[in-house]
């Protein structure tokens, strides 16, 4: 039987891979150079000469990475001794010992793109750390910030929509509660349109209201298992126990705007009671610019509880119970911030792949994590997502993603050729989306 075919890279000049590593990475570079820059001041304030002595090592580790980037040379493995500096070590190995036979060294060009691109945030992450004081920076929490302040509009019509749907939903029959899990669910899709990696850097929020947008953004789903996921809950909602638990699992994606939608549809489940309990994971550090790290969703959820908004602010005082309440649990793991594809969990975090397997349905947010799914590769776009998955079943799951990357699998024979004779760029420009699902029906 063939193996899975070869990883999407850079070395495939031309492709949306190598686009980004010669252009879009050395942008984001360059963007958290400027940040440290223009954060000088304050880290004087706050540290006084050792501020600014570190302030200029890290720019100089930074401007260092840019050129190796550059000009494509060997990627070195990390120095600075940290909880997975050896698995990144050793990852770094196993990809050396896959081009052995040509005596060649992993490079930026030549490289799995998904290796090559974590690799540049880990390096972001070394320089930071390898510059005490200022080693808890987050080099990208401004642009995440600006992002959920710009996205003021749409986050004051999506709690009110929550809220006013939590004052009937008790009334609401299957069918009418159906439609709104499936609004939340599109929520929650089209916030993943808001990432900052893809535009490097450049902030993307959500101005208009997305609620009225979301009969007009159907054609753009190109594979909507949304059904399966509500015929999943809806039975683990009428064959519970009164004690017994149904547990949805979110991998989140980016913060700001996205969170928010995430956090809508984490409140529904509960409401509805298609769920009893909610865990999340995020990111240990800073990672692909706009990813949620637990700092960041405590900072979304005070700023909402503050809001003198009354519907906003209630959310944000409602979800901070569910978290003292423990029905909403925030949980990160360092794997989620390691190259490996997924199908590599169960060998590398088994103790993360057993929680995964506990859940009744997860929910995995964002084109990054598709591409961590498929293991970013060259499928043929009508093979099965079963297959592409490579053995990775922890639990019925579903990405919930909008395109971003030159990897899809799972659609109907003919579809991804039609697609690109009417728009070339499809599978890059996040205007599409899918709800893909993968489980026992
Ligand atoms: O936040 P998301 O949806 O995972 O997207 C991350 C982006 O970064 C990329 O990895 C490209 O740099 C794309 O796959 C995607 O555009
Ligand atoms: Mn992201």
């Amino acid at each position: 039987m063939a193996g899975p075919p070869v990883s999407l890279s850079a070395r495939d000049v031309g492709s949306f891979a190598y686009l980004t590593v010669k252009d879009r990475l050395p942008q984001i570079l360059t963007k958290a150079i400027d940040t440290l820059h223009r954060h000088k001041s304050e880290f004087f304030k706050k540290h006084g000469e050792k501020g600014l002595e570190a302030e200029k090592k890290a720019i100089s580790l930074l401007s260092k990475l840019r050129n190796e980037l550059q000009t494509d040379k060997p990627i070195v493995p990390l120095v600075e001794k940290f909880v997975d500096t050896d698995l990144w070590n050793q990852y770094l190995e196993y990809q050396q010992s896959l081009l052995n036979e040509s005596n060649g060294k992993p490079r930026w060009f030549l490289s799995p793109w998904l290796f090559v691109e974590c690799y540049m945030y880990r390096r972001i992450h070394e320089a930071i750390i390898q510059s005490p004081p200022i080693d808890d920076f987050d080099i990208f929490k401004e642009l995440k910030d600006q992002n959920f302040f710009e996205s003021q509009e749409s986050i004051i019509a999506l709690c009110t929509h929550l809220q006013e749907l939590m004052k009937t939903i008790e009334e609401l029959d299957e069918n009418q509660l159906k439609n709104e899990f499936f609004k939340v669910l599109q929520i929650s899709l089209w916030g993943n349109k808001c990432d900052l990696s893809l535009s490097g850097g450049k902030t993307i929020s959500q101005k208009t209201n997305l609620i009225n947008s979301l009969e007009d953004l159907k054609p753009f789903i190109l594979v909507n298992d949304m059904e399966h996921l509500w015929s999943l809950l809806s039975n683990c909602k009428k064959k519970r126990e009164k004690a017994s638990i149904t547990r949805v699992d979110i991998v989140l994606d980016n913060s700001g705007f996205e969170l928010v939608t995430d956090l809508v549809l984490a409140d529904f489940l509960l409401s509805s009671k298609l769920a009893t309990e909610i865990h999340f994971y995020g990111k240990t550090i800073p990672w692909f610019v706009s990813d949620t790290t637990l700092h960041d969703s405590n900072w979304i959820i005070e700023q909402l509880k503050h809001s003198n908004h009354k519907w906003v602010s209630k959310c944000g005082v409602d979800w901070e119970n569910h978290i003292k309440m423990g029905r909403w649990v925030y949980l990160d793991h360092i794997f989620w911030t390691l190259p490996h594809e997924f199908s590599a969990m169960p060998q590398v975090a088994p103790d993360l792949y057993a929680t995964l397997q506990k859940a009744h349905l997860i929910l995995f947010k964002g084109d990054l994590n598709y591409r961590k799914l498929t293991g970013d590769r060259r499928w043929e776009f009508t093979v099965p997502f079963h297959e592409a998955l490579n053995g990775f079943h922890p639990a019925p799951l579903c990405s919930i993603r909008t395109l971003k990357a030159e990897v899809q699998v799972g659609l109907q024979p003919g579809q991804g050729e039609q697609l690109t004779a009417s728009v070339p760029n499809w599978l890059t420009i996040g205007k599409y989306g899918i709800f893909q699902f993968d489980g026992p029906l």
